[in-house]
């Protein structure tokens, strides 16, 4: 089969999310960790290919530059249709990048259409009349609110996106989705002959979302969280597989790197401490104080790790995370810690860890790439989301068994239930 669905993901844990969405629809998925070298070529079995890029937050140029770059690459290979996968909770400024992102592969792509769907149902995010919903409360009014680096505070996804592009945004109501693919399509045909370039699309449930697949088949470009890609592959004439999602047996040592500061890995954290379990807290203040704060987590990880999972954590509440902002500016804040977090996980791989899961999208971006993997075996899913992966070490240091956890995704035991899962598949 030709490459069918090139795809470009805004950070790593939306990537590993939407290969993991489009394996469970019965896809052969690969994951590249950012534009691969030329040369590199795309397995022959490939149907689908996810580049997984950390351009979520830096400048909007960049962002461009970058999904460009991507866009070019997976044309090449073949891809006949793309999908721009950004966060569930929609995560941008004013400035981006969202919004430029998307006109900038229309641009490229020559067209003048796309959809905009964050929805995953599985994870609680609904969009109605275009607005978000983050389980049973609106986008402004949930954590998100609180982001370090993308506080979403407008729940109105057609007023976010139309600050951030040129082109006027219109919606697809959730009266027109509900009639099926001919009325989705339709409402497009409308929207377009009106001048509008991009729609916000509604969708409360998977059977939504299966009905905007079908309906967006011959778009060159669609744009959405992960929950978009359960209804693509029966345009390929592809069904649900359980063969998609297996992996080596996994060994090791096992360790949690957490720089997430969402509510949910909050939540995770406190749950892990209530175990009584190893933890090592990194403070982003003594960072920047100049304490090798790194090599203080690699000494007391060293100890645990033969008594099972060791988690090193900068997660703190949304109060904390303020007053360490208002100290050191949030973009220093960020990537301070991010540097050390890449290091500690340098450490533990160095130390004999196999088994890693890093919470946060920004937090994976930077260990992935500390860690110099180039691409990601998409396996079991832990929770909707999040799946395990496999990943070759540089240097023949053997198979890392990894997994990306989205800052907001994961029951509450999900530190331990990850390795549990990893047992058990393996038995
Ligand atoms: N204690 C802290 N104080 C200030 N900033 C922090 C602290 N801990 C982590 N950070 C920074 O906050 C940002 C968190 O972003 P990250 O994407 O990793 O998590 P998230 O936003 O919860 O996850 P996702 O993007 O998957 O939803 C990172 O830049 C991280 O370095
Ligand atoms: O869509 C989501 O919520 C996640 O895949 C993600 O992108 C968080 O960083």
């Amino acid at each position: 089969m030709a490459l069918r669905l090139g795809c470009i993901a805004d950070d790593f844990t939306g990537a590993t999310d939407l290969a993991n969405n489009l394996v469970r629809a019965g896809l052969r998925v690969v994951q590249l960790i950012d534009v691969p070298q030329d040369g590199t070529n795309v397995p022959r079995d490939a149907d689908a290919v996810v580049i997984a890029l950390k351009s979520r937050t830096v400048p909007a140029a960049e962002a461009v530059d970058a999904s460009l770059r991507a866009l070019e690459w997976l044309r090449s290979a073949g891809a006949g249709q793309i999908y721009f996968k950004y966060c569930s909770t929609f995560d941008s400024t004013p400035a981006g990048n969202i919004g430029p992102v998307t006109e900038a592969l229309m641009d490229a792509l020559g067209t003048d259409f796309t959809v905009a769907t964050p929805a995953f149902p599985d994870n609680g995010r609904t969009v109605f009349k275009g607005h978000l919903f983050v389980g049973d409360v609106l986008l402004g009014d949930s954590g998100m609110r609180h982001h370090p680096l993308t506080p979403m505070t407008d729940s109105n996804l057609v007023s976010v996106l139309g600050a951030q592009m040129r082109r006027p945004v219109g919606l697809v109501d959730h009266t027109v989705v509900a009639a099926g693919p001919d009325a989705i399509a339709a409402r497009i045909d409308e929207l377009r002959k009106a001048g509008v370039g991009a729609a916000i699309v509604d969708a409360v449930s998977n059977e939504d979302l299966l009905r905007l697949g079908a309906a967006v088949a011959n778009l060159p470009l669609v744009t959405a969280g992960s929950g978009l890609a359960i209804g693509l592959p029966a345009n390929w004439g592809v069904a649900p597989s359980p063969d998609a999602a297996r992996l080596p047996v996994a060994s090791g040592h096992a360790a949690v790197v957490a720089g997430s500061v969402s509510a949910a890995t909050n939540g995770q954290v406190r749950a892990f401490l209530a175990t009584g379990r190893p933890a090592f807290s990194v403070d982003p203040l003594r960072i920047a104080a100049g304490e090798d704060v790194a090599a203080e987590a690699l000494a007391f990880a060293e100890r645990q790790l033969p008594e099972g999972p060791v988690l090193v954590y900068s997660t703190g509440s949304p109060d904390a995370v303020r007053a360490v902002q208002a100290e050191l500016g949030a973009a220093d804040a960020g990537a301070l810690v991010e540097g050390t977090l890449a290091r500690v996980a340098q450490g533990l791989v160095e130390r004999g860890v196999r088994r890693l899961v890093v919470a946060g999208g920004e937090t994976s971006g930077a260990v992935v790439q500390a860690l110099g993997l180039t691409g990601l075996r998409i396996g079991p899913q832990i929770d909707p989301g999040v799946p395990w992966c496999a990943a070759p070490l540089p240097y023949g240091a053997g198979t890392l068994h990894i997994a990306l956890k989205s800052g907001n995704f994961g029951g509450p035991d999900f530190f331990t239930s990850a390795f549990t899962l990893l047992d058990e598949v393996a038995a």
